[in-house]
């Protein structure tokens, strides 16, 4: 049979690179990386048996052979197996999005064994301690088998064989032992016997060399917790996850009754490149009685929970049920229920006993845990309760318990804003009376925070209120007084005919030192939805504002005086254009012809020199 040679994609090529002069001081790692393939390998024969009684399964296992003359090690398995395509689409290039990315950032970074695990190096960490590696599979069902080969330079070798066993047999080629690189004689029963103890234990294959079985074999989620090192833990949601950092936390439960399962969650250290990506590989394992049915099952999380890791292990459902019926399946929605009620209780647990890791998953998660909100069936308050703000208190994020323990006598509302960044924000003119008054504000700045204050009306009794919105209410002491709105009535009157761009002009006490600022109706869209909407390819008709005037600014007060005396003066108009102008400015926001206002800006600014 004829012998292809082919190139490795070039991102492939760049990780192999990376693999060969070995960016890791723990090589061991390679085992465990087969281990978990053949594993998954296993999984997916087994349950392949009891879906089709002609493909029953027996004696799954894991096999590996050590051969000190030939310096060669082999890990094979009975499990499903590749085709000579998925061979090539598989091994020879990396299909994850974010990798090109992950790759540039792991050249400059030290951080590497981290981020390095967001991908998974999986197969190609065998060309740390390996110079060749022979490959041969035979997929259940298929006649002929593939042979790989590659000495982990740009290319590899695939023929078709006529006698290759059902499964994967991985060879390796062993490097020289140098124990100083942490490349160590992996042909030595005894350390094989250490790596699989200490990484793949509870693998759910016996993991054999010769006549011992290696491994344990226990299930984990089924052992009682005191029962389990934390490294074990930490080791199965490395093969859960494809994650090298530890969990921030670990989650486990059990229920009984008519329904039952147990679960074992983890909650990540960092956010994976494609938590906000749609089509991203999230979600948990399914296991019925101990077999493995379903990877990256979504069904099992509400979707603000997509990046919880980990096993669901249910008694009572079918070995045959599909994707389809999950979604349908009225168990699995309670499970997803109890599920997420009890990691919410665990965040919450997590705050009081371990603040920092608190906020660390805050920072890489609160943004998705905030999605919860925009679906009205979800329990907002448990999701407000552990939920952190930037604020105007201070630098560090603020709960919203805090928040309303520190408001002041007299305020009884949850003040903030949304934006694009926390000091525009702060430097908006609508902060200004809230800073005069000592009024804290939450300053909201994820994108997903603009929807969910549409919807959320309060958390714990107290209203939610932006300071950008409808009139302000501060129980102040300069109230505009009768006779100034009165004396204002006609200017305010003259500038809603000559603003286009504004739905209506009125005093305000709500600044102290700006003339001016924009504030939305309270049903109105701001702004920032307004883009969005657009950005989603909706229609809308121009959205207005109301455009609010300090009275007691001079500005302000002149531009009164002067409409007294000239209302037809057309300086006026452009005096009108420059203020609203300004004070879209001010909020950070886009002037609609930038080059008319900076035409009208410096022709005043001429006249005063
Ligand atoms: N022993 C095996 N039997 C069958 N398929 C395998 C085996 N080893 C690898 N594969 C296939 O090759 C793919 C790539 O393996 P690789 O270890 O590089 O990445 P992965 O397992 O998908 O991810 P990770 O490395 O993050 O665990 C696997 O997803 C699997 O489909």
């Amino acid at each position: 049979m004829s012998t292809e040679t082919l190139e490795f994609q070039a991102e492939a090529r760049q990780l192999l690179e990376l693999m060969v002069h070995s960016i890791y001081s723990n090589k061991d790692i390679f085992l465990r990386e087969l281990i978990s393939n053949a594993s998954d390998a296993l999984d997916k024969r087994r349950l392949a048996g009891l879906q089709d009684e002609s493909l029953k399964a027996d004696d799954l296992r894991i096999e590996i052979e050590a051969d000190p003359e030939e310096r060669t090690l082999t890990v094979r398995d009975n499990g499903i197996g590749m085709s000579r395509d998925e061979v090539v689409g598989l091994i020879g290039t990396i299909a994850r999005s974010g990798t090109a990315e992950t790759l540039r950032r792991l050249k400059e970074n030290k951080e590497s064994a981290e981020l390095i695990g967001q991908f998974g190096v999986g197969f190609y960490s065998v060309f740390m301690v390996a110079d060749k590696v022979t490959l041969l599979t035979r997929k259940t069902g298929e006649t002929t088998g593939v042979r790989w080969e590659s000495d982990g330079d740009g290319t590899y070798t695939v023929e078709t064989v006529e006698d290759a066993p059902e499964g994967t047999s991985i060879r390796l080629h062993l490097r020289p032992a140098d124990q100083e690189d942490g490349l160590y004689d992996y042909t030595d029963a005894a350390k094989i016997r250490e790596i699989v103890k200490r990484y793949s234990d509870f693998i759910s294959f016996p993991v054999t060399m010769g006549d011992s079985t290696l491994n344990s074999m226990k299930a984990l989620w089924a052992r009682p917790r005191s029962e389990v090192s934390d490294e074990e833990y930490h080791e199965f949601y490395r093969h859960v996850s494809h994650d090298w950092s530890e969990p921030l936390d670990i989650i486990q439960m059990r229920a009984e009754g008519t329904f039952e399962y147990e679960a074992l969650l983890f909650l990540p250290a960092r956010a994976p490149h494609d938590l906000y990506q749609r089509d991203a590989r999230h979600g948990l394992q399914l296991y019925v009685k101990r077999v493995f049915i379903l990877d990256d099952s979504r069904e099992l999380l509400p979707d603000h929970l997509r990046f919880v890791k980990g096993v669901v292990d249910a008694a009572d459902l079918s070995l045959n049920i599909s994707r389809e019926i999950l979604q349908q399946d009225r168990h699995i929605q309670l499970i997803r229920r109890r599920l997420a009620k009890k990691i919410l209780a665990s965040i919450k647990e997590l705050m009081g006993k371990d603040a920092d890791k608190y906020r660390t998953f805050w920072r890489e998660f609160g943004p998705a845990v905030k999605e919860g909100l925009l679906d009205p069936s979800e329990d907002h308050k448990a999701i407000l309760d552990i939920a952190s703000f930037a604020s105007t208190a201070g630098e560090e994020p603020t709960t919203l318990a805090d928040y309303i323990e520190r408001m002041p006598e007299g305020q009884d509302k949850i003040y903030f804003m949304t934006g694009d960044t926390r000091a525009q924000i702060e430097n908006s003119p609508h902060m200004e009376a809230f800073k005069a008054k000592g009024y804290e504000v939450l300053l909201l700045t994820d994108r997903v925070d603009e929807i969910w204050v549409e919807g959320v009306r309060e958390h714990a009794g107290t209203e939610f209120r932006s300071i950008a919105r409808g009139e302000v209410d501060l129980s102040s002491d300069e109230e505009a007084s009768p006779e100034q709105a009165e004396a204002y009535a006609p200017v305010l009157t003259w500038l809603n005919e000559t603003l286009d761009d504004v739905k209506d002009v009125r005093l305000t006490t709500r600044l102290t030192s700006s003339p001016a600022c924009l504030v939305s109706d309270d049903d109105g869209l701001t702004p920032a939805l307004e883009k969005m909407y657009k950005a989603m390819g909706q229609e809308l008709p121009p959205v207005k504002r109301i455009l609010e005037l300090n009275p007691g600014h001079p500005l302000v007060g002149a531009l009164r005086t002067a409409h007294e005396k000239r209302a037809d003066d057309p300086e006026l108009k452009e005096t009108a254009e420059l203020l609203y102008g300004t004070a879209l400015l001010a909020e950070g926001g886009d002037l609609a012809d930038p080059a008319r206002f900076a035409a009208l800006l410096a022709d005043r600014l001429g006249k005063t020199l």
